[in-house]
């Protein structure tokens, strides 16, 4: 980090005032001191490369330029990578460096993140042993090819076939129609030369659902289409600019038999299909990502709220009073508002995505004692926090580069492509409502049971205690609004199953009383799962291992994010808890209470997320505060601003005043 004394006054005096350790702060976010000082050192080597660092902005590249300049960086990058594990003989701890680095997304992020993952996931040993080797050392190069232009949530009705051909052990993939083209997957555009393919298999003319195949689609050597191979890149997007997110179609291209990834279903050497235990392992790969975009949705929103709040402790602007000069922006409470929710966020979801990871790895564990009782709890779940976490962080972002001003608006701001990044979360890996859907058939499951009785997964057994007690009265204390999310969403979970039931009775078929319902089922997903991030971040604050000092800002901050949601959605408390008016009063003054309570530690808390400049990759972000200095050394690196008169004026500027002459 860059020392104090070149430092905005301003800042300067913010982190003076900060009341707890921001190292403190920094350790426990990262897990601890050893995590943050090998984070630091890694982050470091991959700064210390030379060729990593960009000449000028990459708005300023052309498409095709942007993403070569991408792929540039991602091999030196990648060579950081492996020259760190040779010499520690273990992976880089998590980072989030890429950032300083590809800046958008990088080519590879489908390889890592989804291609070696799937091999291991869904592979055989033997499947294991022959490709991730060759894929996790980069000799070659992979995507996850499932989504098609005419589907894409609804993956039981892919188009791409796989034909089993008995005589020569081989499938056969075609794809029949325009709407069968894989589209989306990222490094297919034009990095990739091979892909996990998710495709229907056909055995003799029978159907078999969908399963992956690893194609190899691209020669090593020169890296042109094989034949039978139609692949392309899809285009400018709104953010991904460097994901190269490809299309690709297969006429009677064919690829072995032990192609197809088979450690959940096989197919024998003569064309005898073996069916999985259970044919959803198939999805395996995205539960695990949906797991992981929690993760980055708490990165998302500490890096939006670092470089919006220390923009707003720098920038000042009008007068609280009159007598008094201009203020800083960060002492308005309606700035405050907007951004300390985007703080208090981070944590929430970081809580909830180390809460959902030992979910994840305990249920890995279990299938591999093939116990899958706890698979349809950790999809459900994966799903809503998905849902929900990517939806509220890609706001939060966007109020974050609201709260910037117009300074907000400028690519250098780093904040639109953050956003453009962010949003894209709640679509990919599963769209939003499809998945909070895929939450209320569980939702409606455990409902059924609690009214049986039964005992429920942990995660909804709020829904049978809640069954069990009447409402008892309403509770103005952390714990009390946790119990009032889990009464909103018992509320709405009872109100969607009655509703089926209504229109059931009223002679509808279950679907389309699950469709008439389904506007009240998603709501009743949110809920739940706004319940869950209260209850488990609450949780985390009252066990972490803080200091006092930091403990009491951390609670603050908690205590923000319930109390901020209690009044988003005071409605829906007011219909479901014991909720009253004047509690609702109080809360709104407490959550006044709150902000100002935040408010001196405000930039102490962003440093603790101790995200270098580079990460940032903001003008109005930076460690130091140096605003201004930075949007004009940004500005005149314009190509308009490398010559004195663009050749625009002779061409046609000139000639339009000459003609106005006449
Ligand atoms: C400062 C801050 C620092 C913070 C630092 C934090 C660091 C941590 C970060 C990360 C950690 C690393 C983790 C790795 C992350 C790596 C990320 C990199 C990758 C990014 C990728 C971006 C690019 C995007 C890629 C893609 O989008 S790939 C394509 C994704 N596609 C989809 O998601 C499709 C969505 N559709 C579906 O999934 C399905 O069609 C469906 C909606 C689930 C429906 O399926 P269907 O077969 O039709 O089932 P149903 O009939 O509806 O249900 C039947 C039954 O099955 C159950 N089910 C369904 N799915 C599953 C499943 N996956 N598992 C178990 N069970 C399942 C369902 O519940 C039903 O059950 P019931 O019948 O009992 O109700
Ligand atoms: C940036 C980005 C990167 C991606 N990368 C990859 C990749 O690497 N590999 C890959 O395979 N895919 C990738 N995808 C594709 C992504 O997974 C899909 O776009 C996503 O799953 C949504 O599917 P869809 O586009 O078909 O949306 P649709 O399903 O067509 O959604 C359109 C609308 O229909 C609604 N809808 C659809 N079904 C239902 C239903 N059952 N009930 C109620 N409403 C419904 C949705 O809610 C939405 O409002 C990527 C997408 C993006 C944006």
């Amino acid at each position: 980090m860059s020392t104090e004394t070149k430092c905005n006054p301003d800042l300067v005096r913010e982190r003076a005032k900060c009341t707890f350790d921001v190292n403190e702060l920094i350790n426990l976010f990262y897990g601890s001191e050893k995590a943050t000082k090998e984070r630091r050192h890694f982050e470091d080597a991959v700064l210390a490369v030379k060729e990593l660092k960009d000449a000028i902005p990459e708005e300023y590249l052309s498409h095709k330029e942007r993403y070569e300049n991408g792929v540039r960086k991602a091999t030196i990058l990648r060579d950081v990578y492996r020259d760190y594990k040779a010499k520690h003989n273990r992976d880089p701890p998590p980072n989030q460096i890429t950032k300083a680095v590809i800046k958008d997304i990088s080519p590879f992020l489908l390889h890592n993140g989804m291609f070696v993952p799937t091999i291991a996931g869904q592979g055989t040993p033997e499947q294991q042993a022959e490709w991730l080797p060759k894929a996790e050392s980069m000799q070659i190069i992979g995507t996850y090819a499932q989504t098609e232009l005419g589907h894409g949530s609804f993956i039981r009705g892919l188009e791409t076939i796989a034909t089993y051909d008995p005589k020569t052990e081989e499938f056969v993939l075609n794809n029949p129609t325009l709407t069968s083209f894989k589209w989306w997957p990222g490094g297919l555009g034009s990095t990739v030369n091979h892909c996990v393919v998710v495709a229907q298999l056909y055995i003799n003319g029978k159907s078999h659902g969908i399963h992956p195949f690893i194609a190899q689609i691209r020669d090593l050597d020169t890296h042109k289409p094989l034949p039978g191979v139609k692949v392309g890149e899809i285009g400018p997007k709104m953010g991904f600019q460097t994901a190269n997110n490809g299309f690709l179609g297969f006429d009677n291209f064919r690829i072995p038999r032990k192609n197809m990834l088979m450690k959940n279903a096989q197919v024998l050497k003569d064309g005898t299909f073996v069916k999985g235990i259970n044919e959803k392992l198939t999805y395996g790969t995205m539960v695990m990502v949906r797991v992981g975009i929690v993760g980055d949705c708490s990165f998302y929103a500490a890096l939006a709220a670092t470089i919006a709040v220390r923009y707003s402790a720098v920038r000042h602007q009008s007068h609280i009073k009159a007598s008094e000069p201009e203020a800083q922006i960060l002492d308005y409470l309606t700035q405050q508002h907007k951004l300390f929710i985007a703080v208090a966020s981070s944590h929430v979801y970081r809580n909830a995505y180390l809460w959902m990871e030992k979910m994840y790895t305990n249920v890995m564990k279990e299938l591999s004692q093939d116990k899958q009782d706890n698979l349809p709890e950790l999809h459900a779940t994966a799903c809503c926090l998905k849902a929900v976490c990517s939806r509220d962080a890609g706001s939060l972002v966007e109020e974050c580069r609201l709260a910037c001003g117009g300074h907000g608006y400028m690519a250098s701001s780093n904040l639109p492509l953050t956003y453009g990044v962010t949003i894209a979360a709640v679509t990919y890996e599963g769209e939003r409502t499809v998945l909070l859907l895929q939450t209320a058939r569980y939702l409606m499951k455990a409902w059924m049971a609690a009214l049986k009785g039964k005992v429920l997964s942990p995660s909804v057994s709020y829904l049978l205690n809640s069954l069990k007690e009447s409402k008892k009265p309403w509770q103005n204390t952390p714990e009390g609004i946790v119990k009032g999310f889990q009464h909103v969403s018992f509320g709405k979970v009872k109100a969607a199953y009655e509703t089926i039931q209504k229109y059931m009775k009223q002679g509808k078929d279950y679907e389309d009383a699950w469709n008439l319902a389904s506007v009240q089922l998603v709501k009743a997903s949110e809920a739940h799962s706004r319940a869950i991030l209260c209850e488990v971040s609450w949780e985390a604050v009252c066990s972490s291992s803080a200091s006092p000092n930091l403990s009491r800002v951390l609670q603050q901050l908690a205590q923000l994010y319930l109390t901020y949601w209690t009044l988003e959605t005071s409605g829906d408390l007011l219909l479901y808890s014991n909720i009253t008016k004047d509690d609702l009063i109080i809360l709104r003054d407490k959550y006044e209470e709150l902000l100002v309570a935040i408010r001196p530690n405000a930039v102490g808390l962003v440093d603790g997320f101790d995200l270098r400049d580079e990460i940032l990759n903001s003008t109005l972000g930076s460690y130091d505060g140096r605003v201004y200095e930075r949007l004009m050394e940004e500005a005149l690196k314009s190509p308009l601003n490398q010559e004195t008169v663009n050749s625009s004026f002779h061409k046609y500027l000139k000639p339009m005043m000459e003609k106005a002459k006449l």
